[in-house]
């Protein structure tokens, strides 16, 4: 038997490479996805999933706001909530089919995740979600209130991240992974919910990172094994640079001085190695980077980057 592993799937296991969700590129993307994914299972792991969901959030928001004028537009919360069960569906089939013919138990588990409702994130927004645009129709939709940002691809919304501070649907995720499912928990961060004065749990208009999410989840169902998986095999040190050069085994100190040094883009690289040094910091055995073609892969020691925790002698 092989270990506890929660698996982070990015956004290339359930978009095309362009990051157009329609529904055909999700069913496509999932379906690749949980061919590696089985692979993991079929080796005897212990596999949780969470996942991205990014691009799925921001299109339903959009619906909302051009469907306004006929249906009450609902909270960004429902939305993130939303795509939990449509991915996690995705995912339950595309799984079941990936297995067969061994039967397979696949269960998804609506999380929420625990923000505190004083987090600064709420007065920033910084979180990308949704399709690209073109200038003038961000600029446009900024008048009716909402925050845009410039990235490399074009324009995009942005919307408050606040810190993950717990996981509050754990202990069912993890009484359904010892009565021998895979679970699918805590996508798109967790459904981001406060706690009011009166002990009661509310939604937030906010969108959890993903990866900083499943830090929290992998401690929380104490995982033996972070796996991020995204679109490249390595996080690289230098990005962009002459001296570029993929990061391959190494130690949460190491890896936290290149982070100060500001190595990793936010709202890229950044919080994928953010997650991983906080997952191997606070007791995992390893967390690795690497693209989803490589997951079957990431157990065995010489795939991705690979974080360990300790210092270099
Ligand atoms: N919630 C979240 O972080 O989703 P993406 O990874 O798709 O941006």
């Amino acid at each position: 038997m092989g270990g506890r592993i929660l698996i982070a799937l990015g956004g290339n296991a359930m978009t095309a490479p362009d990051g157009s969700a329609s529904p055909g590129d999700q069913h496509r993307a999932i379906g690749q996805a949980m061919i590696h994914v089985a692979g993991l299972i079929r080796a005897g792991h212990q596999v949780m999933i969470t996942h991205g969901n990014g691009p799925q959030v921001g299109n339903i928001l959009l619906k909302n706001q051009l469907t306004a004028h006929v249906l009450p537009p609902v909270p960004l919360d429902w939305c993130v909530a939303q795509t939990q069960g449509t991915i996690g569906t995705l995912i339950m089939n595309a799984l079941e089919r990936a297995l067969a013919p061994d039967p397979a138990r696949v269960a998804t588990v609506v999380t929420r995740t625990l923000v505190d409702r004083d987090d600064p994130a709420f007065l920033d927004p910084v979180k990308p979600i949704g399709q690209y645009f073109e200038e003038a129709e961000a600029r446009r939709l900024e008048t009716q209130g909402q925050t845009w940002r410039r990235f490399e691809r074009g324009w995009r919304r942005v919307v408050a991240s606040p810190e993950p501070l717990e996981i509050l649907d754990g202990s069912a995720a993890i009484a359904l992974m010892e009565a021998g499912y895979t679970v699918v928990a805590a996508g798109g961060g967790g459904v981001p919910v406060v706690r009011g004065a009166d002990g009661a749990l509310n939604g937030v208009e906010a969108v959890v990172d993903k990866d900083l999410a499943a830090a929290v989840l992998a401690a929380a169902v104490y995982a033996t094994d972070l796996i991020i998986a995204t679109d490249v095999p390595n996080a690289v040190v230098g990005y962009g640079t002459a001296s570029a050069r993929p990061i391959e085994e190494i130690t949460t100190a190491s890896l936290r001085e290149l982070y100060r040094e500001g190595h990793f883009a936010g709202g890229s690289m950044g919080p994928k190695v953010e997650a991983a040094l906080r997952f191997a910091e606070n007791g995992g055995r390893q967390a690795v980077i690497t693209s989803l073609e490589h997951i079957g892969d990431a157990l065995s020691g010489n795939i991705g980057t690979r974080v360990i925790r300790g210092v270099e002698r």
